[in-house]
């Protein structure tokens, strides 16, 4: 079991920096799910009830991407959830940020600018190089303790993840601790049945390194989404390039196709492909089958047969776990592959565990009932790497700061 401290080991009344994880869904600059915020909020509000004076330190999007945003709608969604000002600072560890932390009194909650803004915490790399970041360096000497309650990026080395826990006193916050648990106790169950994982979402590279990995526990993978594609462009058909503008899948494919070639080879698991996919066509969906495929164009959905073999798949299934939608379900037009697989999940008798911060705002976007679900992680890439046995790094480092 674990070793790391947590919240209850806090003496009351500290300075407090609070990693969260609130990075949501974005159309147009504006932000399109609350669930994370709901979940941070219930650690803050313990948090203030303790008198600590809290400084909360998050991020949204990637640089480039249209998701990329100021975090000043996100403190006042966070304000709304706890019911209380939330003062917002449009920078991160500058002047500007260091005099708002100074001013803060117990139990204020300030939230700091998009830390993703802030040279050091990108890229992944050890935490001892983390650890000497400006970023870090500073912002750990205005602080008695750092809480991390971010476990959606826990499986990120970045520094506002693994780099403070080696120079400040670290713990665990509520989310960080309940998701841990939660999603380590599922890689424990046992099954008589199959088990099923679906595969879909945008971010490929966090999925596509568990398939081999996962085989001791999944038997079947259907997949959708950008790693659908993919998966058939290593099996010879002419798709999974960036297309139309985008950016999805040259570089993941340079990245990982000598890993899509082994997991279509094992005989440890099936990998279910999609046999046609859906694109958009005078304004409305149309589909068309894999094998006819000669002209590039972006698939934006699974395709009306495929759906019929996945959910058949998940009826037989004892448990099932989704990561990523196999279409891009925004748009009404091509949401019949997520929200058919999910129905089908809802009615099946299966164990069924949902995760991913986009996936599961797909539930609250079709009106399905959270309530048919086992479980609704509000982590994506972090829950199918906790299904796999392997550490995170956010976890590592809060073992390691709880040693001292
Ligand atoms: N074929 C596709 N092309 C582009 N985007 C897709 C496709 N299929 C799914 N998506 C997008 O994937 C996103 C979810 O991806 P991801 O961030 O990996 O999942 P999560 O946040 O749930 O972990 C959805 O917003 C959806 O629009
Ligand atoms: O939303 C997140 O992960 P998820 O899409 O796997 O749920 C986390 O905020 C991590 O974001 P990142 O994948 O841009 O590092």
């Amino acid at each position: 079991m674990t070793s790391f401290q947590t919240i209850d080991d806090l003496e009351p009344g500290q300075r407090l920096l609070v990693r969260i994880d609130v990075n949501a869904p974005v159309e147009d600059g504006v932000v399109q799910d609350d669930r994370r915020f709901a979940r941070h909020a219930e650690t803050i509000r313990e948090l203030r009830a303790d008198d600590h004076a809290i400084a909360v330190l998050a991020h949204q999007g990637r640089p480039g991407r249209d998701t990329f945003v100021s975090l000043e709608q996100h403190a006042e969604i966070l304000a709304d959830h706890l019911d209380r000002p939330v003062e917002f600072v449009a920078d991160t560890y500058g002047d500007e940020a260091l005099l708002a932390i100074e001013s803060l009194e117990r139990s204020d909650v300030l939230f700091l600018e998009n830390v993703r803004m802030c040279e050091g915490e990108l890229p992944e790399e050890e935490p001892e190089i983390k650890a000497e970041t400006e970023l870090v360096r500073t912002l750990s000497s205005e602080f008695d303790a750092y809480v991390n309650d971010a476990y959606a990026t826990a499986h990120r080395s970045h520094a506002s993840i693994v780099g403070f826990p080696l120079v400040v006193g670290a713990y665990a916050g509520r989310v960080m601790e309940q998701e841990y648990r939660a999603n380590t106790a599922i890689r424990e169950r046992a099954f008589d049945g199959p088990v099923t994982m679906i595969l879909g979402g945008t971010k490929a590279e966090d999925t596509i390194p568990v398939i081999e990995r996962l085989a001791d526990i999944v038997d079947h993978f259907c997949l959708g989404g950008v790693i659908g594609e993919l998966f058939l462009r290593a099996d010879g058909y002419d798709l999974g390039y960036d297309v139309d503008g985008t950016e999805l899948f040259d570089h993941q494919w340079e990245a990982h196709s000598e890993t899509i070639r082994d997991s279509l080879e094992t005989d440890a698991t099936e990998v279910m492909l999609p046999t046609d996919l859906a694109y958009e066509a005078d304004g409305d969906r149309a589909e068309t089958a894999v094998a006819g495929i000669e002209k590039q164009t972006s698939y934006l959905d699974i395709g009306s047969e495929t759906i019929d073999r996945y959910t058949e798949r998940i009826a037989d299934s004892e448990a099932v776990y989704v990561k990523g939608g196999v279409g891009v379900f925004e748009d009404e037009r091509f949401a019949d592959g997520t929200v058919e697989i999910l129905s089908a999940i809802a009615d099946a008798d299966c164990v069924s565990v949902v995760g991913g911060g986009d996936t599961a705002h797909s539930i609250e976007l079709y009106d399905l009932d959270e309530d048919d679900f086992t479980r609704v992680s509000i982590a994506g890439g972090a829950y199918v790497r906790a299904l796999t046995g392997e550490s995170l790094a956010g976890i590592d480092a809060l073992e390691r700061g709880s040693r001292g």
